[in-house]
């Protein structure tokens, strides 16, 4: 699978639900959940979706805040594994309720 250019990746995050950003070779969401264990119920419910396409995040959990970050480590960039699997969280993050950190929680 490609890397994307600049034009598809900017596309492609404007499909996302999500407010992902762009981070050079990878992007990125921060969400917020009620509490701790809220956040660990969704990281696995994430892993579970990432072992299912061999594509995996790199997590960060701080609390009630994770942060994910997408890039496809084998090609050293952005391609359709990061913006597919961005979409996944996506529906995950909103049926557990997450909110964009920018929502103040
Ligand atoms: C062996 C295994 O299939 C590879 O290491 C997969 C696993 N998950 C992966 N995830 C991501 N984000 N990038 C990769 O290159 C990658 N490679």
């Amino acid at each position: 699978m490609p890397l994307l250019e600049d034009k598809q990746i900017t596309a492609g995050l404007e499909e996302l639900p999500g407010d992902w950003a762009r981070e050079g070779a990878a992007i990125s969401r921060t969400v917020a959940l009620d509490d701790f264990m809220a956040a660990i119920h969704l990281v696995t419910e994430v892993a579970r979706a990432a072992e299912e396409i061999n594509h995996h995040p790199d997590i960060d959990i701080r609390y009630n805040r994770i942060r994910f970050r997408l890039s496809s480590h084998d090609l050293g960039g952005i391609t359709e594994r990061d913006l597919n699997l961005a979409a996944r969280i996506d529906r995950l993050a909103a049926k557990a309720g997450a909110v964009g950190a920018a929502g103040g929680r």
